[in-house]
């Protein structure tokens, strides 16, 4: 189990560039199997779950050439079918929750996919159902297999439909759409997620012959082509880690820019944390955040009740950033409600930073009221295990803010999505070392 010590209680100050986003990534990669021609792609963040996935197309018989930092080839010319009954794939598939975007591309292009129950966050149930409903949908047949946990959907030759999708699953509409772009006739998804996540895949798809319209919205249509070709593509910055910064600033009471962010991709982001009192000004593709050396005031509504912030599929607020303005609520003027209404097990680590000394009063597994310090006491120091990779994250910025030395085990789960963070964070002025 890897640790972090943290020495808190600095400011913080410089540039930071996001990488590139980790969950736009994860769908990208599994899209290169839906050709047999060249597909290069640019600003890969260099991750754990990122590589962890491109070894699993390694295996899958996928010639993979570095072209520079962070840019990749890939050629699905000669995959290796043989390898998705083996125990290895029955091992690694379980890795990682992106893996289970392999399945809508074999379906559509070689007829069979299968995967053993991903892994990902224990944050809640994780339900794949809208996954095979819509392979369902499209004329598969499926198995599941319950002593090994292991999915499997077979098809000769997919056919078009229409699907009204039970929820607006990030990952399921990929791969929903991803099964779709080859098969026979016209299919409609209706609740699709619309995540720029998804906005990059689609575009990508239609680069490589597919043709997709409605992309940006929940209305999704899909005529299907008989093949696919090469392409080019380069990730957007990822905007939970743009997000993660700007928390990271506002703690710390830091000036910090973070660097083309693509502020037009950012969604309710910039928003959520204004409302906060956070101050962010645009400059050209930059977000620039003054040291708030004065502290930050939570607005309340228009009537004067109490705020809250809550997640909700895209255009709302990502679920992932949740945790991340929850601490920074911590020291915030004034109160606000945390309504995490996607997942059931995500707010459970308020209890390190009730250990810390924030005052928060978690109402409900997936609510939390949180009365910030305004600075007029600081958290103290401590030692926490990371439940998850946004609480690991919010957690190590409660501890830069925080009088004395910190220490969090399980950094695991923050290297599966924050591209070398310690180093990073010390270019800017961190005491963080891996121990
Ligand atoms: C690899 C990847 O891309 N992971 C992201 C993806 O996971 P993932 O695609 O696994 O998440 P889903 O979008 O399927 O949904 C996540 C959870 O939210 C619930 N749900 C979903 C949609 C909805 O309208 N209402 C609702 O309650 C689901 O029941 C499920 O419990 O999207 C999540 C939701 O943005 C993010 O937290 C994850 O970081
Ligand atoms: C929940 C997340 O990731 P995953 O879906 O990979 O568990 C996340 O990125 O916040």
């Amino acid at each position: 189990m890897g640790t972090f010590k943290i020495e808190g209680g600095h400011q913080l100050h410089g540039e930071i560039t996001p990488q590139g986003a980790k969950n736009e990534a994860l769908q990208i990669l599994c899209a290169v199997l839906l050709t047999a021609e060249p597909v290069t792609i640019h600003n890969i963040p260099d991750i754990v779950d990122v590589n962890k996935l491109i070894a699993l197309l390694e295996d899958l018989g996928v010639k993979i050439q570095k072209k520079g930092q962070g840019s990749y080839s890939f050629v699905s010319d000669d995959v290796n079918l043989e390898y998705l009954q083996s125990d290895q794939f029955k091992q690694d598939g379980r890795g990682l929750r992106g893996s289970i975007m392999l399945v809508g591309p074999l379906l559509a292009r070689f007829g069979k996919g299968y995967i053993p129950k991903p892994g990902g966050d224990k944050i809640g149930r994780r339900r794949l159902d809208t996954h095979f409903e819509g392979f369902i949908n499209l004329g598969a047949t499926f198995r599941y297999n319950k002593e090994e946990h292991f999915y499997g959907v077979e098809a000769k030759k997919l056919k078009g439909a229409y699907m009204l999708l039970d929820e607006a699953s990030v990952t399921g509409t990929a791969n929903i759409v991803m099964a779709a772009v080859l098969a026979e006739g016209t299919t409609t998804i209706y609740n699709a997620a619309c995540e720029p996540y998804l906005q990059q895949l689609c575009k990508m798809l239609n680069r490589m012959g597919a043709k997709i319209s409605g992309i940006g919205s929940n209305l999704l249509v899909i005529e299907g082509v008989d093949t696919l070709g090469g392409t080019e593509h380069t990730m957007l910055p990822d905007m939970i880690e743009i997000g993660s910064w700007i928390g990271l600033a506002a703690m710390t009471r830091s000036e910090l820019t973070i660097k083309n962010v693509s502020w037009d991709d950012l969604g309710q982001i910039p928003t959520v944390f204004r409302k906060l009192g956070i101050t962010l000004e645009r400059k050209g593709d930059d977000i620039y955040i003054p040291a708030h050396v004065n502290g930050y005031e939570i607005q309340n509504y228009i009537d004067g009740s109490i705020l809250t912030i809550a997640d909700a599929p895209w255009p709302g607020l990502t679920p992932d950033l949740l945790s991340i303005i929850l601490v920074v609520a911590t020291q915030a003027k004034g109160e606000v409600l945390i309504h995490q209404k996607m997942f059931e097990s995500r707010l459970f680590f308020v209890d390190k930073l009730l250990d810390m000394g924030a005052k928060v009063i978690l109402c409900d597994p997936h609510r939390a009221t949180v009365i910030g310090h305004n600075f007029k006491s600081t958290l103290k120091a401590t030692t926490m295990v990371s439940p998850d990779i946004r609480a690991g994250v919010s957690l190590l910025i409660a501890a830069l803010s925080a009088k004395g030395t910190s220490t969090i085990h399980n950094i695991e789960q923050i290297d599966r999505g924050y591209e070398n963070i310690d180093t990073r964070l010390r270019a800017i002025g961190a005491k963080i070392t891996r121990v």
